[in-house]
């Protein structure tokens, strides 16, 4: 049963979207929070402080998540985001006006399937131990970011797992005969996009030594895996001010 004294007032931008409706339905349904804002496209923002939520929920688009975010902190409201195009000069400028809101709280995940950050930090873990390592990952054709924040924040991973194991270049002989055949090149790991109809989300990772081979693959077969990872960060997040990049330090 709902208690109202305690519960979390939480307001979801792109609240019409695919990942907006399914938050909209997990946080109504959570007893321990209040939806008290539902807004998409051309509603005004001011509605949800009006409505005085506690933290924003954002899965809206790369292009618009900024503007989002600057007026959150600036009105002490915390914001959990699951939209991606997060660079690091984007994540610089977020702890940048979090200095000046001491007590506000931003989450910046790239996924927020438990699976899936489980095969973030196996790939992490493994990529000392491998010669070579590709990643595939596959997304729903109306995905509008290639790659994905998942891969590109994998390779980041494998990339400093790599640079401290004193791991050198990848081999790789292969002359692209024609522009993108290797993929895109996220940090010295190759990233390979694959967008079809049927697909939800999913990410391969491949590890290649002598003689043998490791695959570490996640699959989100629907967009409910995405919600206990989101409830999660909502719940935290007012005990976390500052920025937190990645859903790992959330986990217990
Ligand atoms: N972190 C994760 O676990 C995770 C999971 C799934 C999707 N995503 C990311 O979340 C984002 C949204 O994905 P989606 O599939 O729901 O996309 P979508 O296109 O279905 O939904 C985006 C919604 O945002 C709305 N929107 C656009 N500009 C807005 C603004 N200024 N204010 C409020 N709403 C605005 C759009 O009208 C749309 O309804 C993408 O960046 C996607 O990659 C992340
Ligand atoms: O459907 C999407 O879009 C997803 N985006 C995230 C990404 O880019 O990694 C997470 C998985 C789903």
């Amino acid at each position: 049963m709902t208690n109202q004294a305690e519960s979390i007032r939480v307001g979801v931008l792109g609240a019409r979207g695919r990942m907006g409706l399914e938050v909209c339905k997990a946080v109504d349904a959570a007893g321990d929070m209040e939806l008290v804002a539902m807004l998409d496209q051309g509603d005004e923002l001011f509605k949800a402080s009006e409505a005085h939520a506690q933290v924003f929920v954002d899965f809206t688009t790369p292009d618009a998540v900024m503007d989002n975010l600057r007026w959150a902190v600036d009105q002490g409201i915390s914001v959990v985001v699951g939209t991606t195009g997060f660079t690091d000069e984007r994540l610089s400028q977020v702890r940048e006006w979090l200095a000046a809101k001491p007590g506000v709280g931003v989450l910046v995940a790239p996924n927020f399937g438990l699976g899936a950050v489980l095969m973030m930090q196996f790939a992490a873990r493994a990529a000392r131990y491998f010669d070579s390592v590709e990643i595939i990952e596959q997304h729903h054709p109306r995905k509008l970011d290639a790659p994905s924040g998942t891969s590109t924040h994998t390779a980041h991973l494998i990339a400093q797992a790599r640079a401290e194991a004193g791991l050198g270049p990848m081999p790789d002989a292969t002359k692209e005969e024609v522009d993108g055949a290797r993929g895109a090149d996220i940090d010295g790991v190759r990233v390979h996009s694959v967008r079809a109809a049927g697909l939800v989300a999913h990410q391969e990772v491949l590890f290649g030594s002598l003689g043998e081979t490791l695959t570490i693959r996640h699959d989100s077969l629907d967009r409910v895996s995405f919600m206990p990872g989101v409830l999660l960060g909502v719940r935290k997040i007012l005990e976390r001010p500052g920025l937190t990049v990645g859903l790992d330090s959330f986990l217990d």
